[in-house]
């Protein structure tokens, strides 16, 4: 490791957050009772303009009355380039209770959005007298955004968790598409007549996962807007799972079960993870740094690679 040492993010779970329009009330309480770790109850893009107050009204109440188990709850808010976003942050910080966890802020061009949050969000928390820290996690959905993600990263504290959001970083960029996320039918290349195809996402994601790695903050994989397409899900998480992801967002409650089984290792990655630890301590034990396992090379670095199978597996059955 470099002197300067890596942070660690967050230790918690975050295989999928379930997204749910704030003008929708009826569907607060099915989130609650859905197995995704994260709930992000939502007044941006989600809802129309004409119903940005009573979202916030209702997002408010429910923060509030709904038992939302030990999930860690979200509220993202509109855009820093809108006149609905101090308003989202003075009511929830004002009005809502103590069980909010995170404010999700969209479209973030530069460290200075999550500064201006922030100064607000550590005025009001202040004033109040807010026992709980409130956390912040953006969504890298613009050319700025990903032009600036270091820094984006590095911006404040209290930032837990970064996203990519596919449909509006499309736009960002003028990428001819329509789809939210996965294969892109035109992104291929051609090789002796037969196509093969890419992934557009890949340079962006591998992006986000370095800053966040950085910097302590958990990288997230946005949404996949297709819902009907399971395989398409699957395939697109577990791209970004194995470049280091930590989750995925869910659009409709049935992409819920698909983003946990990705983003939980299965038993027999943890018995492996398990078995390297265990072939390691035993190379320690007889003073090499190197050993074989299964016929491949181990050494201390497969250690770390392990642990990081392990340590979430621990989370899992905590
Ligand atoms: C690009 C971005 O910014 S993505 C993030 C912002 N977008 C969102 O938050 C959208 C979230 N999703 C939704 O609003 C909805 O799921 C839609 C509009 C896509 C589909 O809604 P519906 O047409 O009601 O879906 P559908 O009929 O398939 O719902 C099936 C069941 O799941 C429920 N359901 C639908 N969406 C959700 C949800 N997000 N959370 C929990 N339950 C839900 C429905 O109420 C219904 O329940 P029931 O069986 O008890 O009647
Ligand atoms: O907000 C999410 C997106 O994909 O845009
Ligand atoms: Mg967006």
């Amino acid at each position: 490791m470099s002197f300067r040492t890596q942070p660690a993010a967050p230790a918690r779970l975050n295989r999928c957050q379930l997204f749910g329009p704030g003008s929708r009330e009826a569907l607060f309480e099915k989130m609650a009772g859905s197995a995704a770790d994260v709930i992000n109850l939502d007044l941006e893009d989600s809802v129309a303009p004409d119903d940005k107050a009573q979202a916030r009204r209702n997002v408010i109440q429910a923060i509030g009355d709904i038992d939302w188990g030990s999930k860690t709850l979200s509220v993202r808010i509109n855009g820093l380039d809108t006149p609905w976003w101090y308003r989202d942050v003075v009511d929830l910080l004002e009005q809502a209770g103590e069980r909010l966890d995170l404010i999700m802020i969209p479209k973030v061009g530069n460290a200075a959005d999550i500064y201006a949050v922030d100064a607000l969000v550590t005025a009001i928390e202040a004033a109040k007298g807010r026992q709980k820290r409130i956390g912040l996690e953006v969504i890298i959905e613009s050319a700025a955004g990903i032009a600036h993600v270091e820094e984006i990263a590095a911006s404040s504290p209290r930032l837990q968790a970064m996203s990519l959001g596919a449909a509006d970083f499309a736009a960002s960029m003028g990428m001819a598409t329509t789809g939210i996320g996965g294969t892109q039918e035109n992104y291929y290349m051609l090789h002796e007549g037969a196509k093969y195809w890419s992934d557009p996402w890949h340079w962006a994601q591998t992006a986000i996962v370095a800053a966040c790695r950085t910097h302590g903050v958990l990288p997230v994989d946005g949404p996949f807007g297709d819902f009907s397409d399971d395989e398409g899900f699957r395939a697109q998480a577990r791209r970004s799972a194995t470049l280091g992801m930590v989750g995925k967002w869910a659009i409709h409650p049935k992409q819920v079960a698909l983003a946990n089984e990705v983003f939980s290792p299965s038993e027999k990655a943890v018995t492996e993870a398990r078995e390297i630890l265990a072939a390691m301590e035993e190379a320690k034990r007889t003073g090499a740094g190197a050993t074989v396992y299964k016929g491949r090379l181990v050494d201390i670095a497969s250690i770390r690679q392990a642990q990081v199978i392990v340590r979430q597996a621990e989370l899992i059955d905590a």
